[in-house]
């Protein structure tokens, strides 16, 4: 057989194939709305139904990766079966975002790998109004950065849980790649100020400090805006990602500027549904003890003595009172295995307040 012949019986394969995977989504999309009724008829009058299952749509992950065998990676196949998913719940029912906006921020990035593109993305200004959105019921859930592996805590997204109800439902991890970006009119030898949020500037420190040690660096409220700014001045050059770059027709002058390789940010999806366990969760509390020597001691002791795996714990000043604290603290296992039930009631007993954020599946994406 000729390459051209050889080229076009494969070509018929592909249209063959495509043939049959449309009809199994489409079979997948209809079993989809099926679940949406036996959901709709199995509830008492007046309550509304919970359309999207966190737990059940980690376990789909995690079979699918479990049982790929290649040639696609295992990451490339979640993600595909992310998207089918997404656009199976929005049949179901789309859900509406609110993250950290404006539009093409990192928060908007993860909103998507965490969700799929089907959803409803709402930008807010800030960190304070994706909390204020879902508690007043505005939209289903909400994005907001927690911490970065170069620069640390978000005090914004710590702070705004002391001061709002609210369950985590989730978690995203999202590799984070800095770009620095021009416009068509930026004269690139002479730039005199680049624009980014202070956490990007802070995370791309000593490529600046090589690069362009006598630039001016302005912070921004967020990448995005950078990115925005930059298109109307011929003498500045903006830091943020992919996202902002397509948005705002901006071009690469470096890629990957960021210092450490692997800088990347943690992002909660916060809510107002408690999550089942799944056997792979992560729970979040806030507690404050006692001002008195050896109290984070004695907080850490149960959790020590049961052999439960602390992933990350952070200190905050209470609001409450001066030099008085709260711990943050993340651990692996759900609220509602009988062990974690048991630390918690003793930590509570200790502790002037206790409270369990939520438990939630660990990233599988
Ligand atoms: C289909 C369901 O509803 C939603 C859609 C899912 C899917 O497409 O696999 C999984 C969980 C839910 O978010 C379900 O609950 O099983």
């Amino acid at each position: 057989m000729s390459d051209a012949d050889q080229l076009k019986a494969l070509r018929v394969r592909i249209d063959s194939l495509d043939e049959k995977i449309l009809e199994l989504i489409s079979d997948r999309a209809r079993c989809a709305q099926d679940v949406a009724r036996v959901k709709m008829a199995s509830l008492p009058a007046g309550e509304t139904p919970v359309f999207y299952r966190p737990e059940r749509e980690a376990w789909v992950l995690k079979h699918i990766m479990e049982l790929n065998k290649g040639p696609l990676d295992n990451e490339e196949v979640a993600r595909l079966f992310r998207e089918i998913m997404s656009s199976c719940l929005a049949l179901e029912q789309p859900l509406k975002i609110a993250y950290l906006g404006p539009e093409g921020t990192f928060s908007q990035a993860a909103a998507l790998k965490h969700f799929g593109h089907a959803v409803i993305s709402q930008p807010m200004a800030a960190i304070d109004e994706v909390f204020r959105e879902v508690a007043a019921g505005a939209v289903n859930f909400g994005v907001v950065p927690v911490e970065n592996s170069t620069e640390g805590a978000v005090n914004h997204t710590l702070d705004s849980f002391l001061e709002h109800d609210m369950v985590i439902c989730g978690e995203v991890e999202l590799r984070i790649h800095h770009h620095l970006l021009v416009g068509e009119t930026t004269k690139t030898d002479r730039i005199t100020r680049i624009y980014s949020h202070a956490q990007s500037l802070a995370q791309c420190r000593k490529w600046l400090d090589a690069h362009y040690p006598n630039v001016e660096r302005v912070a921004v409220s967020s990448n995005a805006d950078a990115a925005k700014r930059v298109k109307s001045e011929w003498n500045s050059a903006a830091i943020a990602g992919d996202m902002a770059a397509q948005l705002y027709g901006l071009s690469k002058l470096a890629e990957k500027i960021e210092d450490r390789p692997d800088n990347s940010t943690r992002f909660l999806i916060i809510g107002n549904q408690e999550v089942p366990p799944t056997g792979d969760d992560k729970t979040s509390i806030i507690v404050s003890m006692r001002n008195k020597p050896g109290a984070l001691h004695e907080l850490l002791v149960p959790f020590h003595t049961n052999g439960i795996d602390l992933t990350r714990i952070e200190t905050r000043p209470s609001r409450s009172g001066k030099w008085t604290y709260v711990f943050f603290i993340d651990f692996v296992g759900h609220h509602q295995d009988p062990l974690i039930k048991d630390v918690l009631e003793k930590i509570g007993n200790e502790a002037v307040a206790l409270k369990v954020l939520g438990s939630y599946p660990k990233a599988v994406l």
